[in-house]
């Protein structure tokens, strides 16, 4: 069911001091209008509204709140037992004579903190009491002074609690909101009772800031809580648990705590009627009329029992009645709701009950007796200037005027209808507009400010990219750099370490070059000098050496092979050569005759030169029979030879000593000297014999011991040993 079904208005108890809620639950306003109706016109009668009945119950639970947040012992209040004691009792019989004084005992500095903020605590209880409201200049200050020197726990939070109470008294709701959770969050948790009290404080500095919700869920758990402890929920915060949930059309539950909330509250408490006033508003939006009926009659009669029945429930019994057909009875009810309204000057509600009164009749085909009273409503409306509600009375009035043909009464009434409606529509247009126009630059300044942000995070974006980019081309490029100053310098190092190595490869090639031809040099001074050592310089014949290291190491294989011959040679008076011609030329001679050894000698022979004039001449594979043809031979040539000199013919001749030799035996070296010996003395017998010629001994026996010892030629030929032989010239 929504708001607009409502359909009676609740307990008509007026609010002075604590502003009412609308019935569309916007913010609390601060002014005694008469509640807009929450039904719908035509049943809508003298609803009053269930805020005021409400909000009266917040003060009261407010007001009920310090008592029982005092209770209790306190070790620190005992210590000032008897000041504070004094203080309250001052303070609760005249305080405006007391305030004085406890302004100035919570204000001294002198004081310690406790005993200035209980002082202030009983002051704000005792300021509620006096109806003294105004109290703020001086607790404000000590209050901030206090919150700040005191340390957190329950004094703080008793004090928080009272200076709450002390804002929510005052209208300023939202400090006491804070205020409370502050003193809720510093209360120690097992105290139940404590507990309660400060969720219902909440709850009503929350239902007067318009939050209505959450005021409820915190005033149920105000009662969960209530339920716990010994003395259980208080009816204030029954009733407003009750009256919050008919305002958030919760009728059920407004029904279910506004009846628990009537078995707490006495018969002759004035809140009595509002109660039943609620209690019959929700069970008539549940469709049970009868109930409602019956509470109604109820809260009439208890009404009148106290004096005066509320016209507001007098109203809605005629409403209700009316709604069950029962028009007549409906009327007398109207009017008696509207007697009370005019005896107390209630003029709005009045007006409205004038309404529904003229429905009533006009219901009823009483045409000319609902324009009385419609006209009776109208001027109503108009002394308590309720536009909007005289707008609603227009079509009423003017269509029953022309039912009873008032044509011109009608059409005056039309064009006040007209204008009022420009004027409602042209103030409501302009507030529209006003509105419209403060939501078009609110929106126009957010999508502003929006995109300002988007444009702002977007250049943020893109100077984040472009940092980040310029970031990564200066590291690449660093990188790039640094590889190329890298690569350089390894560049230049390998170049250097080629240069280097060419230079030392070309140094060492050099070196390597030069140690070559010291090398060959070397080789060549070694060759020249092997064979300087084993050559005669001035025949190039081989010399003694030359022969000693053939016998030793290299013998040619045709001396080896067979037996050969040993020719050992000297030239005969070779000396008067020297003394004749001279050194040189004997050397000359020398070397001529060389030349014409070789000449004869074959390509296997041996030669050298033995010593001074003498040569050795090895014929391979050659027997003492072939001896004398090679001696002829040599003769012949060396004395065909022609060893010119100054001019001068010389000619010269040789002697020849001949001996086999056979150098396959164990020891070539032995079988050599051996045949040199014999051939030195086969030269010499040359000599001997005349010179220009050979003699030579053949071997006749093998055996070496035969010639072992001193040589003794002759006994060796006699002994048949050797066999001479001779040159024939
Ligand atoms: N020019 C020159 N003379 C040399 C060389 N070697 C030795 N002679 C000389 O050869 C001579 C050898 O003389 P002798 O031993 O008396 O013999 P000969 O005069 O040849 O007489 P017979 O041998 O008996 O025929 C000496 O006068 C040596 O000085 C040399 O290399 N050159």
């Amino acid at each position: 069911m929504t708001k607009s079904a409502s359909k009676v208005r609740c307990s008509p108890v007026r609010v002075d001091s604590v502003p009412c809620t609308s019935n569309d639950a916007k913010p609390p306003r601060a002014n005694g209008d008469l509640p807009v109706a929450k039904l719908p016109e035509p049943a809508a009668m003298n609803f009053l509204p269930v805020v005021t009945a409400l909000l009266l119950f917040l003060v009261q639970t407010v007001a009920a709140a310090p008592q029982s947040g005092q209770s209790g012992p306190d070790a620190a209040a005992d210590e000032h037992a008897a000041t504070l004691g004094a203080l309250a009792e001052s303070l609760d019989s005249d305080f405006e004579a007391a305030l004085p004084r406890a302004a100035e005992l919570f204000a001294d500095p002198e004081q310690t903190p406790e005993l200035r903020a209980r002082a202030l605590i009983e002051t704000i209880a005792a300021a509620h009491a006096a109806s003294r409201l105004d109290i703020e200049d001086q607790a404000g200050p000590a209050y901030q002074e206090l919150a700040d020197t005191l340390s957190a726990g329950e004094l703080r939070s008793k004090l928080h609690r009272a200076y709450g109470n002390l804002n929510l008294w005052r209208g300023r709701f939202d400090v006491a909101e804070s205020l409370f959770r502050r003193a809720a969050a510093e209360h120690r948790e097992d105290d139940t009772a404590v507990q309660a009290d400060l969720k219902n404080s909440l709850g009503v500095a929350l239902a007067q800031q318009g939050k209505l919700d959450e005021a409820l869920g915190t005033m149920l758990a105000a009662f969960r809580l209530f339920e716990q402890t010994e003395a259980g929920p208080s009816a204030n915060l029954l009733r407003n648990i009750g009256g919050l949930s008919i305002y958030l059309e919760d009728w059920d539950q407004a029904v279910e705590f506004t009846r628990l909330a009537l078995d707490k509250t006495a018969p002759d408490d004035p809140q009595i009627t509002g109660l039943y006033s609620n209690l019959a508003a929700a069970l008539i939006e549940q469709d049970q009329p009868e109930e409602a009926t019956e509470v109604l009659e109820t809260a009439i009669a208890i009404g009148e029992a106290q004096g005066r029945p509320s016209a507001a429930v007098v109203s809605n019994l005629g409403y209700v009645v009316r709604e069950q057909g029962r028009l007549e009875e409906a009327l007398t009810h109207f009017r008696r709701a509207v007697a009370i309204d005019r005896a107390e000057g209630d003029t709005g509600s009045m007006a409205i009950t004038l309404k529904n009164m003229g429905e009533t009749l006009i219901q009823l085909g009483r045409r000319e007796e609902a324009d009385t009273v419609l006209q009776e409503s109208m001027a109503a409306y108009r002394q308590a200037d309720i536009k909007p509600k005289r707008l609603e009375l227009y079509p009423v009035l003017v269509e029953n005027l022309e039912q009873l043909g008032r044509y011109p009464e009608a059409l005056a009434m039309m064009r006040e209808y007209r204008e009022l409606s420009e004027e409602i529509a042209s103030a409501d247009a302009q507030a529209r507009v006003a509105e419209l126009q403060g939501a078009f630059d609110l929106e126009r300044k957010e999508r502003e400010l929006a995109e300002s942000e988007r444009e702002r995070l977007a250049s943020e974006t893109r100077l984040a990219s472009i940092e980040a980019a310029q970031t990564r081309q200066q590291h690449l490029r660093t990188l790039l750099t640094t590889g190329v100053v890298a690569l350089a310098l390894i560049l230049l190092l390998l170049l250097r370490l080629l240069q280097l190595r060419t230079r030392a490869n070309r140094l060492l090639a050099e070196k390597n070059a030069e140690i070559d031809q010291q090398h060959r040099a070397l080789e060549e001074s070694h060759i020249q000098l092997q064979r300087h050592s084993i050559e005669d310089e001035l025949t190039s014949l081989g010399n003694r050496r030359f022969v000693r290291q053939l016998l030793v190491s290299a013998l040619p294989d045709a001396l080896v092979d067979s037996p050969a011959l040993l020719v050992l040679i000297d030239l005969d008076r070779f000396k008067g050569i020297n003394d004749t011609f001279g050194h040189p030329v004997g050397d000359r001679v020398l070397a001529r005759f060389a030349e014409t050894l070789r000449q004869v000698a074959g390509p296997d022979d041996i030669l050298a030169r033995w010593g001074g004039e003498e040569f050795l001449w090895l014929i391979p594979a050659a027997r003492m029979t072939e001896a004398a043809d090679r001696c002829r031979n040599l003769a012949d040539r060396v004395r065909a030879t022609e060893f010119m000199t100054g001019g001068r013919s010389l000619s010269i001749t040789c002697s020849m000593g001949v001996a086999p030799v056979d150098l396959d035996a164990d020891d070539p070296q032995a079988a050599f000297d051996l045949a040199l010996k014999i051939a030195d003395a086969a030269l010499y017998e040359a000599k001997d014999s005349g010179r220009n010629g050979w003699a030579g001994f053949e071997r006749r026996v093998d055996d070496p011991k035969i010639f072992e010892g001193s040589l003794d030629i002759e006994a060796l030929v006699a002994r048949g040993a050797l066999a001479r032989r001779r040159l024939e010239h």
